[in-house]
């Protein structure tokens, strides 16, 4: 590896294996902080006190990291990491974290996620599928459609004999404003192919639930 590449500071853009992310567009950070400097003094408060001086931007900075997945291509990541392979069974990756922002609040939503294929030929490297959570969870998002985005993406990309997807979410919309349930959890899934059947589904759930220990 070349050092100075290595040591070459990140700071204002990250570069994604593939996919440069260009995380901070000084023009979009300073017309969204704009906007922000006008909302905090709607809500009452002084935005030219020294705590809230650097606030717009800042603000400005995390929405774009929190929505940076607009900036990938989930397919693109999942064809760049196709191998052939004579494996046949389930491919499961559970407890996937998933941080996302509900489209009607813009407030969070977190939880797990669940993901299986069924190869048909094809593998594909274990950290995309993670990789294709975060593409689709870091938009602004309901979970049904995050759920059924990230079945299709695989379905459509790797040919699978089936895709199996199972989301956990607790949305703070529900919990620190609104209805205030705290505990809630929501669950979706999204299926295709082999997985429309019981046992194959069976043996899905029965392995995000299993415990390592
Ligand atoms: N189906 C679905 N609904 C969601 C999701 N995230 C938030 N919501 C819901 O979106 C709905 C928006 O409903 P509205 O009645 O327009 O908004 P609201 O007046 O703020 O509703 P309350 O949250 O009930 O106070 C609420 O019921 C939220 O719970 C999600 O991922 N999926
Ligand atoms: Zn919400």
């Amino acid at each position: 590896m070349n050092i100075t590449d290595h040591e070459a500071p990140l700071d204002d853009e990250q570069i994604d294996g593939y996919i440069k992310i260009d995380r901070y567009n000084p023009a979009k950070i300073n017309r969204i902080a704009t906007h922000y400097q006008d909302i905090l003094q709607q809500l009452g408060e002084d935005p030219s006190r020294q705590g809230l001086l650097k606030t717009p931007e800042r603000v400005a900075k995390a929405l774009q990291y929190l929505t940076h997945g607009y900036d990938l291509d989930p397919a693109e990541i999942l064809r760049s990491a196709m191998f052939e392979e004579d494996y046949s069974q389930m491919v499961v990756v559970k407890d996937i974290e998933v941080y996302s922002m509900c489209e009607h609040h813009l407030l969070p939503f977190f939880g797990k996620a669940h993901v299986a294929y069924i190869p048909n030929g094809h593998i594909v490297g274990l950290s995309k599928i993670p990789r294709v959570v975060d593409a689709f969870a870091r938009r602004l998002q309901v979970q049904e459609r995050l759920t059924n985005e990230i079945r299709d993406c695989i379905q459509e990309t790797l040919s699978p004999v089936g895709v199996a997807v199972v989301i956990e979410c607790k949305h703070l919309c529900m919990a620190m404003r609104g209805i205030q349930k705290q505990n809630s959890v929501t669950t979706t899934s999204a299926f295709t192919g082999a997985f429309a059947q019981e046992r194959t589904r069976a043996e899905f759930l029965r392995l995000i639930t299993a415990s390592l220990d």
